[in-house]
């Protein structure tokens, strides 16, 4: 039979909305089963499916018996975030140090640091002609895409795929975390080239550079950036590396590597969770709300204007129609989120740097405005405020780096994140993952095809 397009949508848009109606369990159902939704309380608070010690998230503080919101607080192997931003600043390789830390438990020393750079630098190395036979092939915009299936073609080189002792994860993790930045920069080199129609050029990355300086030597024609522009991306990779174990593409990480799977499929999986535009996919979404709303909006400086937008967008009238402002609210982050700041700072020098006031006047405007907006038209527990993907996006817009590879980028730094919670879980669970669904179904007796 010849494929028919027509055919399959018109049965598509029928048993779509049966779906709509067979499938609907409401929120009233939840509560009357005792069950939660997104499996967290009214309060924000996850149902704990584990326990770890890489990070750790503070959101509320406990004030004579009493949960009181406060602002967000976030440590990766007991140190504060902040202070680990602060403690490289002005130097080079913030991003390997902090993946050391992250995958050790330890702070490196200087030679520690110096083998471990050397480590990664060996490598970031790709099969043989790997980039003209894997990636260039069927390029596309959807760079999470592209990265998810070349991170699952080089399963196809290794030996030891199936090999799970730690060792060998850990070699293919150390591989991976080398490997994610020449995936994703040459994945977006190629659809630049054979979709969009420019230049091509694929540019080596050198072993004496760091990750961030070499993801923007790959990314640039002439290969040239300043000294800031690294140091701000190598802060940004920082800031994205890890978030605990309950985050969704982490908690997939888990998930998935409890069931014994290799590492290709583990990252794999974590990377399809990770570009959900309720993830890390939200830094692209950021952007392209932003510019659906100059569009929109013909005063930036009108509240009243803004507000109108804002509440399109709830009422699902606005932009994607999926009823969302993007960058805004977090599961766990109550008044704020402590990468957002940071990342609001950077956006503050970088905004003057660049002529862009107009442009941080809005987003500043917005971040005030939406927490306001949400909750007059939802229901909100513990507050809602700008999240990491607020201001990322306009940070790397202001380093030059195509909107394509925003979420990609949180990939290049999240999985040292997932390295370390596979990495922990093989260490220490052992144990498949599986909830419990409570069913509420009802059974029937089996009806002949002539009776129904
Ligand atoms: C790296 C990261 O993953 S950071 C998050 C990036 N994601 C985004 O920016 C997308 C926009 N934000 C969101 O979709 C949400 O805030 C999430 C998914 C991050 C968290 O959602 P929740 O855990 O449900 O947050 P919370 O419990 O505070 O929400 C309370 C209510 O406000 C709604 N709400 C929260 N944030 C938003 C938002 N930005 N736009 C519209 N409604 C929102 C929630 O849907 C929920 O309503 P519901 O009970 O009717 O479902
Ligand atoms: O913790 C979460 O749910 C999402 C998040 O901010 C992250 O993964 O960085």
């Amino acid at each position: 039979m010849m494929y028919n397009e027509k055919m399959l949508e018109s049965f598509s848009k029928e048993y779509a909305e049966r779906c709509q109606v067979t499938d609907k369990i409401t929120a009233e159902m939840f509560d009357a089963n005792g069950v939660l939704r997104g499996l967290r309380d009214k309060n924000g608070n996850g149902v704990v499916a584990g326990l770890t010690s890489i990070s750790k998230i503070e959101a509320f503080r406990m004030e004579n018996g009493q949960k009181i919101p406060c602002d967000g607080n976030l440590w990766y192997r007991g140190y504060n975030v902040i202070d680990l931003v602060k403690g490289f600043e002005g130097k080079r390789c913030g991003f390997e140090e902090v993946a050391y830390l992250l995958l050790f438990g330890e702070l490196p020393s200087g030679e520690q640091l110096h083998n471990f750079c050397e480590v990664l630098a060996t490598a970031r190395h790709l099969p043989t002609n790997f980039t003209r036979d894997v990636i260039m092939k069927a390029p596309s915009a959807d760079l999470m895409n592209s990265l998810t299936r070349s991170v699952l073609t080089l399963a196809s080189y290794d030996d030891d795929i199936r090999d799970t002792s730690l060792q060998n994860v850990l070699m293919q993790c150390m591989k991976l975390i080398s490997e994610m930045p020449m995936l994703a920069v040459y994945g977006y080199h190629a659809y630049n080239h054979y979709v969009c129609d420019e230049s091509l050029y694929i540019h080596r990355p050198q072993p004496d550079l760091s990750t961030a300086e070499n993801i923007l030597l790959m990314l640039r024609p002439d290969k040239k950036y300043t000294e800031l522009e690294a140091q701000v991306l190598d802060a940004a990779l920082v800031l994205h590396m890890e978030h605990g174990g309950g985050n969704n593409s982490t908690f997939t990480t888990r998930v998935v590597t409890s069931a014994g799977s290799d590492t290709y499929s583990v990252i794999a999986a974590a990377l399809s969770s990770l570009k959900g535009p309720k993830h890390g996919g939200a830094n692209i979404k950021v952007v392209e709300m932003m510019a659906d709303l100059r569009k929109e909006v013909s005063d930036w400086e009108d509240e009243e204007e803004v507000k109108e937008y804002l509440g399109k967008l709830l009422d699902k009238q606005a932009f994607d129609r999926k009823g969302l402002i993007y960058g805004m609210g977090h599961a766990v982050y109550s008044l704020s989120d402590p990468r957002a700041r940071v990342f609001k700072h950077f956006v503050e020098a970088l905004a003057i740097e660049k002529g862009r006031h107009k442009d941080f006047a809005l987003y500043s405007m917005i971040e005030r405005l939406a927490p306001e907006v949400i909750a007059d038209k939802r229901k909100i527990y513990k507050g809602v405020s700008a999240n990491v993907d607020f201001y990322s996006g306009f940070v790397y817009s202001m380093l030059d780096i195509p909107l394509e590879l925003y979420t990609p980028i949180f990939a290049m730094a999240r999985i040292v994140g997932w390295s370390a919670h596979r990495i922990e879980e093989l260490v220490n669970a052992d144990k498949i993952i599986r909830p419990a669904y409570k069913s509420i179904m009802v059974e029937r007796d089996y009806v002949p095809m002539d009776e129904r």
